[in-house]
């Protein structure tokens, strides 16, 4: 099943041409339908595929048949045997029965954009989790477009389709791809629990966690392997990672907290995609700091900002202390960065390459983090509340005076809210 769609092998490579309907209202990578072909190119040519033309068309509703004009495949089928094509990629979501349609009339395969999407999930997933919830993504985007046959099914292939006796191929299928999307949540059920399970230890551990969050390709494993040595997958391509890896990092002061790289997002996400990779995606909603990494030279950059604050909102990750990093800010000579009005939230402007911006970086990170100092006076008989301190805080220095402790602690705001209340009566009043 995890295939891909496609060949990367030269010989064998996919030659497509990429193709926009311009409508009022519809949904595809950019509201500016010029960015989104540009943003499908780079999506196609990442998932190994040769662009080799585009088209548009402007219409004023979609044709239910064929999605675009009955003219517009003709004028496709003939640059398709002008140039060779062997593949057609939308830019937005297709319906089954066009996909079907336009396959038959112009013998190309026929990708939609958010097929393409989960096409380069399917490439990069490594973990176990990540191929479980590409699978479960891919499955739950073929089963409404199941119906009759196409060429779709059969390259999916992977043991589904095979026919029961007496009963049509379609409804074999469909049983056959249910059983497996509901086997497939089982056991991601059970990595999930694990997940929680780790998490939960890291937590009680204390140890402070910082997530890296941001548009796909605007520097967050860079970052990553930058800042902790990382040997991580950087490349000039969407989604180059997939599955969320921590490392330890060391602020300045010498306190070590756990920096994670996550997926990287894009506009229309497929939500099947969202829905399934929602268990790596928490992670980040675990977080004590965010640090949404934005490539400060592209052309999308104020749609990129709000795509990933709309994906945090719906993971109920918004709210979180952030940092807005201006990262790649080397390939904006000339600009005059009037883009720097992220209103009162903290910003830094930097490039992932310049040591100094790295060290800014690391003590932002760090003055973010380290909470309040304040003394406590606690009975020397109360041990659970001196113990309390020591789990909410980083007791910087223990004095005691007669019967009574005095705790000098670092506190983090959060841990304190939640768990340090019963503390709040022995502070010592300034
Ligand atoms: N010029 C410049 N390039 C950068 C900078 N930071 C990252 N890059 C480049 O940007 C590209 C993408 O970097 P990645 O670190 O893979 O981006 P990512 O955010 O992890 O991307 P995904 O994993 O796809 O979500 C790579 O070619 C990096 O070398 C920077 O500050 N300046
Ligand atoms: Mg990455």
């Amino acid at each position: 099943m995890r295939q891909s769609t496609y060949d990367t092998d030269t010989d064998l490579q996919d030659r497509a041409i990429l193709v926009s309907l311009v409508t009022p209202n519809i949904k595809r990578g950019s509201s500016d339908p010029e960015l989104s072909l540009q943003e499908l190119v780079s999506l196609a040519e990442t998932a190994g595929v040769e662009v080799l033309a585009s088209m548009t068309q402007n219409k004023e509703k979609v044709d239910t048949k064929w999605f675009i004009g009955k003219g517009k495949v003709e004028e496709l089928r003939a640059m398709s045997d002008e140039l060779g094509a062997t593949t057609a990629i939308f830019d937005q979501e297709l319906s089954g029965a066009q996909v079907r349609n336009l396959e038959e009339a112009l013998d190309l395969k026929i990708i939609d954009r958010t097929q393409l999407i989960l096409d380069i999930f399917a490439q990069r997933a490594k973990t176990r989790e990540g191929i479980i919830q590409v699978e479960l993504a891919q499955l739950s985007y073929l089963l409404p477009r199941l119906s009759g046959h196409g060429k779709n099914l059969s390259r999916l292939g992977g043991g589904i389709g095979t026919r029961g006796p007496g009963e049509s191929k379609l409804e074999t299928d469909r049983r056959h791809i249910r059983d497996r999307i509901s086997d497939l949540k089982n056991v991601l059920d059970e990595v999930v629990k694990h997940r929680t399970l780790h998490r939960e230890r890291r937590r009680k551990s204390g140890v402070q966690q910082v997530a890296l969050v941001g548009y796909t390709n605007a520097g967050k494993s860079t970052l990553l392997r930058e800042l902790t040595q990382a040997d991580v997958y950087v490349e000039n391509q969407l989604f180059a990672t997939l599955d969320p890896t921590s490392r330890n990092l060391e602020l300045p002061s010498g306190k070590e907290v756990v920096l994670t790289d996550t997926v990287g997002f894009i506009q229309n996400l497929p939500h099947d995609l969202v829905a399934a990779f929602r268990a790596t995606l928490e992670e980040v909603c675990e977080a004590d700091l965010v640090l949404h990494v934005i490539d400060s030279a592209s052309e999308m950059r104020e749609e990129q900002i709000s795509v990933v604050n709309n994906i945090m909102r719906e993971l109920g990750a918004d709210g979180k202390p952030t940092i807005m990093v201006y990262n790649k800010i080397d390939m904006c000579i000339g600009d005059d960065h009037q883009f720097l009005r992220a209103g009162g939230q903290d910003t830094l402007v930097m490039s992932a390459f310049n040591k100094d911006d790295l060290q800014r970086l690391l003590q932002t990170v760090q003055d973010k983090l380290s909470g309040d100092t304040r003394v406590f006076h606690v009975p020397a008989d109360r041990g659970d509340l001196i113990a309390l301190a020591y789990r909410t805080g980083d007791v910087i220095e223990q004095a005691v005076d007669g019967d009574i402790i005095k705790l000098t602690v670092e506190l983090n705001k959060q841990d304190f809210k939640v768990h340090g209340h019963r503390l709040a009566a022995y502070a010592e009043q300034v």
